[in-house]
């Protein structure tokens, strides 16, 4: 089922935590709102959840106009960050909680239960307060606890936030999983981590300052981000001031072969793994190189734009030039997109 913000701005007091936002969320379709600390993120999630009430706009799931819907009468599933299960429950209790508020019978509560703790992992934890869990175990209890009902729309609001890295990767390969076995849930999962937005969503709407500045399939925006902001907080990209005339474009006075001019676009975009150390290229110097175990991070500055820095990433093994050496630097023109500068 869709779900549908149509105009949605929220504010707190004075604060405008969200700014007129449209997006539409297909059944079986994951979108993850992706931005920084207070971009307006959660805003958005709360006010599908009902948990916030905007001050303009419309929210609709399967075309009903819900906005003016009570949350709990939306049939939304909501995971939060800090697992939020009931301490006082056993894990059995925790998901059949939603199941027995809407007066299932019995034997359905008892066998949605088991299929849920099944579908997560946890059968054996069924007896279990939450007290006796680990951080991802708690959080494995969360989902079944949301999914139990059914609900035709799933919020995940950073629920792998809390976790520590290795169990957010193992997370992050459980949630995938999930997704197929949920086909026709439409999913919102908010995140400021990009690596999971890029391995979970179908697309991401990337959020700053209370509005959303831009949204397209995930693979769209990674290779080619419409803004100077996405390219650097989606994959952190290198943004090059560069020179664009009618038919050339030119770092630093030198012509980039193959780099196709854009009217108004004079930032070059590209990923630190692509820009390549080899003859012929842009004349630059090394400055820094952090070796990060399967590959190393070199910091350069291009001659000519020494206040520019350059991040390449090369895969760990090979020979390293010497820090302060000169090195020339290929950037591949199929590697290369152009965005407009002023939208950092
Ligand atoms: N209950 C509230 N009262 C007042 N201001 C709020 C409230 N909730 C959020 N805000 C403000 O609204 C803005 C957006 O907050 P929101 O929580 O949506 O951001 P976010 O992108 O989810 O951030 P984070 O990643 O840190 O959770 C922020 O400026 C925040 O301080």
């Amino acid at each position: 089922m869709t779900v549908q913000l149509e105009d949605v701005t929220v504010h707190f007091g004075r604060t405008c935590a969200l700014e007129g936002l449209n997006l539409t969320v297909a059944a079986g379709e994951t979108v993850a709102l992706l931005g920084p600390s207070g971009s307006g993120k959660s805003t958005a999630l709360k006010a599908v959840a009902g948990f916030v009430r905007p001050s303009r706009g419309r929210i609709r799931i399967a075309g009903v106009d819900v906005t003016d819907v009570p949350p709990a009468k939306r049939g939304i599933g909501v995971v939060v960050q800090q697992y939020a299960l009931f301490p006082h429950l056993r894990v059995a209790d925790n998901v059949a909680f939603g199941l027995r508020a809407a007066r299932r019978p019995k034997a359905e509560v008892t066998r949605r239960v088991a299929e849920m703790l099944d579908m997560v992992g946890m059968s054996t934890y069924a007896r279990r307060f939450p007290r006796e869990l680990s951080g991802g175990q708690q959080q494995r209890v969360a989902i079944a606890r949301a999914l139990a009902i059914r609900p035709p729309v799933l919020l995940l609001d950073d629920p792998l936030a809390a976790l520590d890295a290795q169990l957010r990767a193992d997370m992050l390969d459980e949630l995938q999983k999930l997704r197929r076995e949920v086909p026709d849930v439409a999913i919102v999962y908010v995140t400021h981590d990009q690596a999971e937005a890029l391995a979970l969503a179908d697309r991401i709407a990337v959020m700053r300052a209370a509005r959303l500045v831009d949204i397209a399939p995930s693979a769209d925006l990674y290779a080619a981000p419409p803004s100077a902001f996405t390219a650097s907080f989606l994959g952190g990209a290198n943004l090059l001031p560069v020179e664009v005339s009618a038919d050339e474009v030119r770092v630093a006075g030198h012509p980039l072969a193959g780099v196709r001019a854009k009217e108004g676009n004079n930032l070059l975009c590209i990923r630190p793994h692509a820009v390549r150390l080899g003859s012929g290229g842009l004349p630059a110097r090394l400055l820094a190189a952090q070796w990060r175990g399967a590959s190393s991070r070199l910091t350069c500055a291009i001659d000519g734009l020494p206040d520019v820095r350059v991040h390449i990433d090369v895969p760990a093994g090979g020979p390293l030039p010497e820090v302060g050496a000169q090195v020339s630097m290929v950037l591949p023109p199929e590697a290369c997109s152009l965005v407009p500068a002023g939208t950092r």
